[in-house]
């Protein structure tokens, strides 16, 4: 069963061969404050962008292990059957609050210019492109990321603070996959070999054990061919109320 950090429900928006982390579902969602006539409702609101597909950015490597995972995701037939199949792409916005249910109005509320740290910035390709893919069965997640030249760090590498978010992005979607929402209490990399700007690497999490409040997960994070090894890393999460968080206690 698939989680998100707020509480969602109801169907997952239509993309092909994937599936939500985040569920938005409007049939679910408080009336809007005015009533728009039947017909002109999807006019006025646009859908969101799913930053998890494909864009001009990305160059082939990126798109080589996106197809390898998105062709053994499962998927709607043509003729409205699901074919199963071992993984699922997971969508991505830039404010994953606003698609939440009931969560465009608390978007509005709670500092309405804020957006995903990793999907803020327009110019595709600068900063981090990344598609996750889930496989329930193994209890595996992987991030495919193309690290753009906003990263830099060492001349012509990127930053570690920016592989650690890379790391953070992964393991904090697995935990969440298989705690519902947590945070990061604690994040150990080593950072084994720099990641040249504008490469692809492929990040691979395993939930090593639950006790409690606590899920530990470790990554690796390789180059896109897998031969050379970037990082390993271990983390702590631990669960909490949405609640909590959303009142600042
Ligand atoms: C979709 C994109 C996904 C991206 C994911 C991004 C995730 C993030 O970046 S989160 C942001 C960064 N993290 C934070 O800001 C967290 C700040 N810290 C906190 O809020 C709290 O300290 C928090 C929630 C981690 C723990 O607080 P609290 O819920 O009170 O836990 P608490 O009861 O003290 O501890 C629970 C257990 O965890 C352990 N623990 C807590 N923190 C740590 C730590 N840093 N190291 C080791 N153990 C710890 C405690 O010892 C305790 O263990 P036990 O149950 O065995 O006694």
């Amino acid at each position: 069963m698939t989680r998100s950090i707020l509480p969602l429900t109801g169907r997952s928006l239509r993309a092909p061969k994937s599936s939500c982390v985040f569920i938005y579902d409007d049939s679910k969602a408080p009336p809007p404050p005015f009533s728009a006539p039947q017909g002109l409702a999807s006019g006025f609101f646009s859908k969101p962008r799913d930053f998890s597909l494909p864009n001009s950015s990305w160059g082939p490597e990126m798109m080589r292990l996106y197809e390898q995972y998105n062709s053994q995701c499962g998927e709607e037939t043509e003729g409205g059957e699901n074919r199963e199949g071992p993984w699922k792409r997971l969508p991505s916005y830039n404010r994953f609050l606003k698609y939440a249910t009931g969560g465009v109005y608390l978007s509005r509320m709670i500092h309405k210019k804020a957006r995903l740290f990793t999907r803020n910035n327009r110019d595709q390709g600068a900063t981090f492109e990344y598609v996750l893919f889930f496989n329930s069965e193994e209890d595996k997640c992987v991030g495919v990321f193309q690290a753009g030249h906003l990263l830099e760090g060492p001349p012509g590498h990127v930053h570690g603070g920016a592989i650690a978010t890379m790391i953070d992005t992964v393991i904090g979607t697995h935990a969440t996959i298989a705690c519902g929402p947590v945070l990061t209490a604690n994040l150990n990399i080593n950072y084994r070999r720099p990641i040249p700007l504008g490469n692809t690497v492929l990040l691979e999490s395993s939930v090593d054990k639950k006790e409690g409040k606590k899920v530990f997960v470790t990554c690796k994070m390789t180059s896109s061919d897998g031969s050379k090894l970037h990082t390993d890393s271990t983390a702590l999460f631990v669960s909490i109320k949405v609640s909590q968080l959303l009142l600042g206690s």
